[in-house]
């Protein structure tokens, strides 16, 4: 399999490395417009090789989307981050314009590359590169809850004071502070509604904290996390790899699903090598429904920024 990253910053470069160290992928391509830096990314990246024990192959390239030509996936991370104190969907001035034109040249070389969407505001950014492509909607994925649900795993272990393989849960919703809607009534500590451990107060802070995981981590680092969005998104590619089913909440465009139509907005969906295989509709309570259709408001206010 060949994988395309755009853009080699931070969360680009965290995504080739985790690809790599997984070993699942032949190629990596990674492709950014600063002049040597996604060659020389790679070149620090295949230095690991030896000393990681991988084979996939990854190479750099300044802006040459033919160095790119017949990609099985291609992950978008090329923008600009957010800075402490803005939100995500300050980001679009600048970002919507870089992502449509990515998205225009990846399709050009790969005509059946599957495309994640990871650079913000990602849901308006995954419905832009819907609109630019038109490509079937299988084939354009947003990550943002695979990276929510993670850190809401996070949350619950610290709360329960167990380690995250013993919680499971969920994250749906718009990608953005407000817009999250954490699964809080269903998450589990071994199939346990952690319900049964932690009182309402707590797991209202567990939600809350969840929500804002984001600003936490740019308010500390200045710039927005690398690490978690890396392994998320290689674990979507990996799924896609392996065509392994697996159920990841993701940015997906929606017609009817949830009662939400031209939308990309999180939920769960089915990965496996097609993209998003299906859009699982689980039953929410009234409360969780109403959530996600509130997100979505959300969504459709930012998207309509687009026009
Ligand atoms: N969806 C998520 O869960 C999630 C998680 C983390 C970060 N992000 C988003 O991902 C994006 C990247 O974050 P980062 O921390 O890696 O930023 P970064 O600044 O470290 O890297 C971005 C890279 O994109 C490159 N770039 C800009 N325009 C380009 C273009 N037209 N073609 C190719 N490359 C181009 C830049 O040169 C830079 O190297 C941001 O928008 C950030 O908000 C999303
Ligand atoms: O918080 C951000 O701006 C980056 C990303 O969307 C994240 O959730 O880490």
């Amino acid at each position: 399999m060949k994988v395309t990253v755009v853009g080699a910053g931070a969360v680009g470069a965290s995504c080739a490395e985790y690809i790599a160290i997984k070993d699942f992928a032949s190629e990596v391509t990674l492709i950014d417009i600063k002049e040597g830096f996604a060659e020389g990314k790679a070149m620090d990246l295949m230095q690991c090789a030896s000393l990681n024990g991988f084979d996939t192959k990854i190479t750099g390239v300044t802006n040459n989307y033919a160095a790119t030509a017949g990609s099985d996936v291609a992950v978008i991370t090329s923008g600009i981050p957010r800075k402490p104190g803005m939100t995500r969907e300050e980001l679009i001035g600048i970002n919507a314009g870089i992502v449509k034109s990515v998205s225009e040249n990846l399709i050009k070389h790969s005509p059946n590359v599957i495309i994640i969407v990871v650079s913000n505001p990602m849901d308006t950014m995954a419905y832009l590169a819907h609109k630019a492509t038109g490509l079937p909607k299988n084939r354009i994925i947003g990550m943002g809850g695979a990276l929510d649900s993670a850190r809401f795993k996070f949350r619950l272990a610290e709360a329960l004071g167990c380690p995250a393989s013993d919680v499971d849960g969920m994250v749906i919703g718009g990608h953005s502070d407000t817009g999250m809607v954490p699964l809080i009534g269903k998450a589990v500590r071994n199939s346990v509604k952690v319900s049964e451990f932690l009182s309402e107060e707590r797991m209202q802070e567990v939600v809350e904290a969840t929500k804002v995981g984001g600003a936490t981590l740019t308010k500390l680092l200045g710039t927005s996390a690398w690490y978690a969005p890396g392994a998320a998104v290689s674990a979507m590619v990996q799924a896609i790899a392996l065509d392994s089913k697996k159920m990841f909440p993701c940015s997906a465009l929606l017609e009817g699903e949830y009662g939400l139509n031209d939308i990309s907005i999180g939920v769960p969906c089915i990965i496996g090598k097609n993209g998003i295989e299906k859009i699982v509709e689980i039953e929410l309570s009234e409360a969780e429904l109403a959530k996600i259709q509130e997100s979505a408001v959300g969504v459709k206010a930012t998207n309509a920024l687009l026009d």
